[in-house]
């Protein structure tokens, strides 16, 4: 669900928050009124809604939108996802990529929808590892498959322009289910999701 037109932003929110912003531009000691900020607290009220629309959609109904019977029984791997979601703590960027897979038990989904998946539940305000979760959790509830795999590898601002400030560390989180909390299974997908198939790593 595209959330970029005008009429997708809430009034009365967009308005709630651009009061915000522009209290918070005069307390950080800037002035609201020079020409480059007069339409920034607009911009972020906007910019914040589109980041924090998961709130408003459903996993499981975009899931079950694309649920189709199919009796492939082999892993399922979308893998690179790249997502953008906020730390809860200080509400800066984390950001990496998701590897998700699935084995069928009778149903598949249309593949976007894994990242449709990713996207809605990152575009919250997030910790690393219930993303990681929650995404497993839509899966496993809707398609009911052997077993699900996510694994998130991801950077955040947080830990990097302020706080410890570390440019390179990278935190990796992951959720299994199923079969795939069987060693062999695991170590397959491990395997393939590190894998340069198509020349990209
Ligand atoms: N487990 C987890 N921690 C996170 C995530 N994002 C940010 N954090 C951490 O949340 C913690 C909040 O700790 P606090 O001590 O309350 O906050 P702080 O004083 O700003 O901490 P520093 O970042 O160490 O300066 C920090 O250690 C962050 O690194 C996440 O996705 N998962
Ligand atoms: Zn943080």
């Amino acid at each position: 669900m595209a959330y970029h037109k005008e009429e997708q932003y809430d009034e009365s929110v967009t308005n709630g928050l651009k009061e915000f912003y522009r209290n918070s531009i005069a307390l950080l000691g800037e002035d609201p009124e020079r020409e480059g900020l007069v339409k920034t607290p607009e911009r972020m009220a906007k910019a914040m809604q589109f980041l924090t629309q998961g709130y408003q959609q459903d996993a499981k109904e975009v899931l079950n939108g694309a649920k189709f019977t199919e009796a492939y029984s082999e892993m399922v791997i979308v893998k690179d996802i790249e997502l953008y979601s906020m730390c809860e703590h200080h509400m800066l960027p984390f950001f990496g990529k998701a590897h998700v897979a699935y084995i069928p038990n009778g149903y598949i989904t249309g593949l976007s929808k894994i990242a449709r998946v990713v996207d809605i539940f990152s575009r919250r305000l997030q910790v690393q590892e219930r993303l990681t979760h929650q995404i497993l959790d839509a899966i496993q509830d809707t398609l009911q498959p052997q077993g699900v795999a996510v694994v998130i590898e991801a950077q955040h601002l947080c830990m990097m322009m302020r706080g410890v400030q570390k440019q390179n560390s990278v935190t990796t989180t992951s959720a299994f289910s199923g079969q795939f909390e069987d060693g062999t299974t695991r170590a397959e997908f491990m395997k393939l999701i590190s894998s340069d198939l198509m020349g990209r790593r």
